[in-house]
């Protein structure tokens, strides 16, 4: 934390606001999934689709995911190289004719792990109990994310999922993305975009956001008349060339925690 005293200022006027003006706005890879499990990375939505492409969608994630995380390059330089990456994968996806009804086994076979034993339930109840509504912003793979949460029964109705979906023809095969493509660089966009969301939720002015990236801190973008904003980022890898930029940009930084443990209890204290 860089700034004790005014996470302490924007926490105390939260909670006095009260719980019914609170959303929480939250990255799915790698903040509501697991970084790592047994010293393995977990993966990514992209990556859960392996049993169709493992070796091609692995290769991007190699050549693309350094660039993505990459300190000396800007945001700018970055973006062309961000849409080539999605581009690829999503055209790598459409040949392979991805069907539908596998898409459940594929997600019940992979390796998919939400912070687990880690407060992952309690976080998406919670939110539940109290009526909070969780707007997931994900850059990965709405279909996919949407059947993780599904299996592991935390698809709860006030949670909502802005991401890329998949479109499928009449026989259930993948054609085709729908929409604006949304990556990890244009959640600016994507919250623009769906303004409607935000409109319906004008009364809740105070946001909690949860993200792994800087590109995840404009996931709020769309939040009309907002109050106050507490940003939760989990810092995963390259932690030293990143910690700065990381404090500087979000108000509490978790290192290397896989789990929800934080998020929880500032959730708890705001529901008090
Ligand atoms: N072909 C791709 C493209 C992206 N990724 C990773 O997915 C993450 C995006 O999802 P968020 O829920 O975090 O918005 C991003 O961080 C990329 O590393 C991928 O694995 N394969």
């Amino acid at each position: 934390m860089k700034d004790r005293d005014r996470v302490q200022e924007i926490l105390q006027s939260m909670q006095k606001a009260g719980s019914k003006t609170l959303q929480v706005i939250s990255d799915f890879d790698m903040t509501l999934t697991r970084f790592e499990y047994n010293g393995k990375r977990c993966p990514t939505c992209h990556i859960f689709i392996t049993l169709s492409c493992p070796l091609q969608l692995q290769g991007l994630l190699d050549k693309y995911y350094p660039i993505e995380i990459d300190t000396t390059l800007s945001v700018e330089e970055k973006l062309p190289l961000m849409v080539e990456w999605w581009t690829k994968a999503h055209e790598l996806l459409v040949n392979q004719k991805i069907k539908k009804d596998g898409l459940a086994k594929a997600v019940r076979d992979s390796d998919a792990k939400l912070r687990y034993e880690d407060g992952y339930k309690d976080f998406f109840d919670h939110l539940h109990e109290h009526s909070i509504p969780l707007l997931i912003f994900s850059a990965g793979i709405g279909d996919i994310l949407e059947e993780v949460i599904r299996q592991t029964e935390v698809f709860h109705p006030n949670v909502k999922v802005i991401s890329n979906y998949m479109d499928f023809d009449e026989s259930g095969v993948l054609k085709a993305f729908k929409g604006e493509l949304i990556h990890i660089y244009n959640k600016r966009e994507g919250a623009l975009l769906n303004t409607g969301h935000f409109q319906e939720l004008r009364t809740q002015t105070n946001v909690l956001l949860l993200g792994d990236s800087l590109g995840d801190l404009n996931m709020a973008d769309g939040v009309q008349d907002m109050e106050n904003i507490l940003k939760i980022g989990f810092l995963n890898d390259k932690v030293e060339e990143r910690k700065q930029s990381y404090l500087d940009s979000y108000d509490i930084v978790l290192i290397k925690d896989e789990s929800l443990d934080v998020p929880n209890a500032v959730i708890r204290f705001l529901t008090e």
